[in-house]
């Protein structure tokens, strides 16, 4: 193995350490912070990120407010549920747990919840901030991403990154906070014809696809970053991301592994989104 690997648990402990102190110094000024999860439904991968997210409150001083409802939750009935949790003082981020059932509109659902509290940063608003280089929250992920990046020590100014994956929650963020590092960016889809002749030239390679093994060792440039947000489960049950692992970590200069990578500081990030809407609504 050439490759450094990027310990994601590592970071997210050292981060949540911060968020910690930041939490109990909000609580002794009488604004302990907090966070609502709701989970529509039984899909099982939700309900295991969603026990993940509140634990991560609780060992952090982040008090958690888990709402838990039947599939059958009519959306007139949660969009009343996210309007009273707007309206509490003591809530100040709140998460609807993705995918929502189907007769349920997501769009509706995020746009709902108020700017001040949209801590996965969903929203239109906040997407919009990102765009124009204001500092609204920024998505959990592709936050979570940059922070992994950085942690290598490697400036980002300069460096080609290549993003695998457009989709609103991971792709398009990612890319727009490379471009705010100054990197020079390109974006690939499921429509790219010849991925490997883009990977190939890249410093840095985000691969967001949701298909295993769609980045090999022979797409990867020597010493390039390779970050891996693919979350995909093995005929064994067990996780893999969209890099070859074994292959990469040979030709990479650093690589992040799928469990321990980028699933943690996604939930960290969600934790200092969760901080900095309660910071702000103290000083207001
Ligand atoms: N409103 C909303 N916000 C989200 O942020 C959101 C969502 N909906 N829906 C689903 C995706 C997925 N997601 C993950 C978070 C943590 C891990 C994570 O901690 N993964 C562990 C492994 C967990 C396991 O073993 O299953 C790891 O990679 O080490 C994974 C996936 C957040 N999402």
């Amino acid at each position: 193995m050439t490759a450094q690997l990027i310990d994601g648990n590592a970071l997210s402990r050292q981060l949540r350490s911060e968020v910690a102190q930041r939490a109990a110094a909000l609580t002794a000024r009488g604004h302990q912070p907090g966070l609502a999860v709701i989970l529509v439904g039984e899909d099982p991968a939700s309900a295991v990120y969603v026990r993940n997210k509140v634990k991560a409150c609780e060992d952090s001083g982040v008090r958690s407010i888990f709402e838990k409802y039947d599939a059958d939750l009519s959306e007139a009935a949660l969009l009343a549920r996210i309007e009273a949790l707007n309206a509490d003082p003591a809530v100040h981020g709140i998460l609807v747990q993705m995918p929502l059932p189907k007769h349920i509109d997501p769009h509706k659902v995020i746009e709902a919840i108020a700017t001040s509290k949209d801590v996965d940063g969903y929203s239109v608003l906040s997407a919009g901030e990102l765009m124009a280089g204001l500092d609204g929250f920024r998505p959990c992920t592709p936050y979570g991403s940059m922070k992994l990046i950085e942690s290598t020590g490697q400036s980002i100014k300069g460096k080609h990154a290549v993003v695998i994956g457009r989709s609103n929650t991971v792709g398009k963020p990612m890319a727009l906070l490379l471009l705010q590092a100054n990197a020079t960016v390109t974006v690939t889809h499921s429509g790219t014809p010849d991925l490997g002749y883009h990977t190939r030239q890249a410093d840095i390679v985000v691969a967001a696809v949701g298909r295993a093994n769609t980045l090999t060792a022979d797409m990867v440039k020597p010493g390039a970053i390779v970050i891996d947000v693919g979350i995909n489960r093995k005929a064994d049950g067990k996780l893999c991301g969209d890099v070859d692992f074994e292959g990469v970590k040979e030709v990479a200069g650093w690589i992040t592994p799928v469990p321990g990578g980028v699933g943690p500081m996604t939930i960290t990030m969600l934790l200092v989104n969760t901080i900095e809407a309660a910071e702000r609504a103290a000083a207001r």
